[in-house]
């Protein structure tokens, strides 16, 4: 009788909780915004939820910024592993948004429409106009010490950033970090961004760069994807939720551009 193989490897992925500025409704990208009340209940949620699937992992990796810092640290604390080995890497971060940081939603799909924002916001590869040096947040990003300390070099410093670009400076990350050590079956937690996660989702399940463009990952809900040994997935990700509060979430997302 042939050997049953357990050859599939898990890993778990988690876009940050609520943070201050999603619940202004304001284009965030590498500001440094914090976690709301409901950001940082959403991240001990998301702890429960694995905790009680009985997940353990042997590291973490995050972005640099601290809403998804800060939600790692709130999920591993419910979880259990406060002492967990951490990696900070930039390449995780959330796509820079340009000169549309800091905006805010509605009132810049009232001043460009509603198709131009659509395409700032989830087009595969037109990025958002550049942040200039005289924008009112160019030097709390270019100056926050974390990107100092952890960020890209002065030369790989982006002004702007489409998905497209976002995924050549994620996906590096992901094939020369996470893969080997997914092969040596070490139990990985990601805990990123919003289009970070999109960039790594669109890479693993070939999604095209038409779908991409309707694709919401909701904050605050780990999930799943089974890699094979050729690290692909069997299957679409699978969330650590109940569908109804996974949908309401994704809709959240999507429904941030369109007037109540
Ligand atoms: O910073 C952001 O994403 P994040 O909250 O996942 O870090 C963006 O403002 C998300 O906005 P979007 O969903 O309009 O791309």
């Amino acid at each position: 009788m042939a050997r049953k193989c357990s050859c599939s490897v898990d890993i778990i992925m988690v876009r940050h909780g609520e943070s201050e500025w999603n619940l202004k409704n304001l284009f965030c990208g590498w500001y440094d915004a914090d976690l709301s009340e409901s950001g940082v209940q959403e991240a001990r949620t998301a702890g429960e939820a694995l905790k009680k699937a009985g997940f353990k992992f042997d590291i973490a990796y995050t972005s640099v910024l601290k809403r998804a810092q800060n939600t790692l640290l709130n999920i591993l604390d419910v979880q259990g592993q406060t002492d967990l080995p951490i990696v900070k890497t930039w390449r995780l971060n959330e796509r820079h948004y340009g000169a549309l940081t800091g905006l805010d939603k509605l009132a810049t799909v009232e001043k460009y429409g509603e198709e131009q924002v659509a395409i700032w916001r989830r087009s595969f590869d037109v990025p958002p106009p550049p942040m200039e040096e005289n924008h009112q947040y160019y030097d709390a990003i270019t100056k926050n010490p974390s990107l100092l300390e952890n960020g890209p070099s002065p030369d790989e410093f982006p002004k702007t950033e489409s998905l497209k670009l976002t995924i050549e400076r994620t996906l590096p990350f992901w094939n020369d970090i996470v893969i080997p050590k997914l092969r040596a079956k070490t139990r990985i937690l990601i805990v990123a961004h919003g289009n970070s996660l999109r960039g790594i989702v669109k890479h693993l399940e070939r999604i095209s760069d038409q779908d991409i463009t309707t694709y919401n990952l909701p904050t605050g809900i780990p999930f799943k994807y089974s890699l094979d040994p050729n690290m692909r997935p069997s299957a679409p990700l699978e969330y650590l939720g109940e569908p109804d509060v996974v949908q309401a979430a994704i809709d959240k997302v999507a429904n941030q551009t369109k007037k109540k």
